[in-house]
């Protein structure tokens, strides 16, 4: 099959010439990695655009053949620079301001070999889920919310390459990150929390497949490139999964705990179980899982609904020995706040909510891991505080 692979990616044209691959000799790489193929070329003088007509004619040619999410291609170029810029709404790259550039990110540039500390950054908890759709990032930017609510100062990394949420959840869709002089990206700011996100620099409507090049460096640009200085946790929201993409993403970046997130049903447990020992495998301290949509109170009869199932997660952290950080229900509010870009720990009328008690809870284990001992001197933006980081 490779053969025929092969005659065909070299029958793939250049938008930017109207030649062939072939006739350009712009295959560096192609082979099968098991049932995946892995292709690389040179896109020296192809723009970003171009770029995305030359994968989208890739998964055409070859569609019949494989499985498209079994298609990797990836890039080199000479011209490091040839990078994807922070897109606005219309898809195009904003204009200059005197002071700042268009923040961007590079593909295909690999990962740093090297596990170096964030300059300016206390901890850094990596939030992965072994299963989609199950919360993460929902989890993700509340507690976010929550630890600034106890006095640290917080940044999320939104590396998740499937469905980047955070500008939507944190109702900044429209935003443009920009580079200071120092070429270092400037966070996006809402509710006090700062954060940085893939969707930012992709077209909601890419193929996963324009994606995959990105997928190596993509996680450490977000760590070093961008102005993360003063900092008590910067939270990293994953791709769901346990598979190769977030191996590579974390096993080089320097993370200093996780945690899970997974409903109580038995598949999404499952998977659960695998990020576990995914991040076990890294030597990653696991904070503990959390189990969200654990259950759904009736407003009108007060019954509890075990929609997903009940006990599941309690009894998954028994087994593999780590702490059950707690239960976030079912709530509505918990996803038009979403959804509408007001996060729901940053409104203050669902204080004592059992929605909000759970994420106060959860904080105070998560401060408690890095902090067991408590003094009024190191309470509350501790990191910053010893670190003199807090302006
Ligand atoms: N406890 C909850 N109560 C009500 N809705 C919730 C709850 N947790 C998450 N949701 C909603 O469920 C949907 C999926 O959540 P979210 O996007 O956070 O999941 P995810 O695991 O990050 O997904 P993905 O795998 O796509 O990244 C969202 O619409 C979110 O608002």
């Amino acid at each position: 099959m490779i053969d025929q692979i092969k005659a065909r990616l070299n029958q793939i044209k250049n938008p930017a010439t109207g030649a062939t691959f072939e006739a350009e000799n712009r295959w560096q790489h192609i082979a099968m990695d098991g049932d995946k193929l892995v292709a690389q070329y040179n896109r020296d003088g192809i723009s970003p655009a171009e770029k995305r007509v030359i994968e989208g004619e890739i998964q055409k040619a070859l569609g019949d053949l494989m499985v498209v999410d079994n298609i990797m291609v990836k890039t080199t170029s000479s011209q490091s620079q040839d990078v994807f810029k922070a897109l606005d709404k219309q898809g195009e790259a904003p204009t200059k301001a005197p002071e700042t550039q268009p923040a961007q990110i590079k593909a295909g540039h690999g990962t740093i070999d090297k596990k170096k500390p964030v300059p300016g950054v206390g901890k850094i908890i990596a939030i992965g889920s072994g299963k989609g759709g199950v919360g993460k990032s929902t989890f993700t930017s509340n507690l976010a919310l929550s630890l600034a609510k106890k006095g640290h100062k917080v940044g999320i990394i939104d590396a998740d390459i499937y469905g980047p949420s955070l500008p939507m959840i944190f109702g900044k869709r429209d935003e443009k990150p920009r580079s200071n002089s120092e070429k270092k990206i400037i966070p996006v700011e809402a509710f006090g929390i700062k954060f940085m996100s893939f969707g930012f620099f992709i077209n909601e409507n890419d193929p996963v497949i324009w994606r995959g090049p990105m997928l190596g460096g993509v996680l450490n640009q977000f760590l070093f490139d961008v102005d993360w200085s003063g900092l008590d946790y910067l939270l990293i929201d994953l791709p769901p999964g346990t598979g190769d993409i977030q191996l590579s993403m974390i096993q080089n970046a320097h993370v200093d705990a996780a945690i899970v997130i997974s409903t109580p049903q038995d598949i999404a447990l499952l998977d659960a179980k695998k990020g576990v020992e995914m991040f076990k495998k890294l030597n990653l301290p696991v904070i503990g899982m959390v189990e969200n949509m654990s259950s759904f109170i009736c407003s009108s009869c007060g019954t509890e609904h075990h929609i997903f199932g009940e006990g599941g997660v309690a009894k998954a952290v028994e087994q593999l020995q780590i702490d059950f950080l707690g239960q976030v229900p079912l709530e509505i509010e918990l996803r038009t706040g979403s959804d509408h870009g007001l996060p729901y720990m940053s409104q203050d009328q669902f204080q004592g909510r059992p929605v909000w008690t759970s994420f106060m809870n959860v904080t105070e284990k998560v401060e408690h891991f890095f902090n067991p001992n408590p003094t009024p001197a190191n309470k509350g933006g501790f990191f910053s505080k010893i670190l003199g980081l807090n302006k």
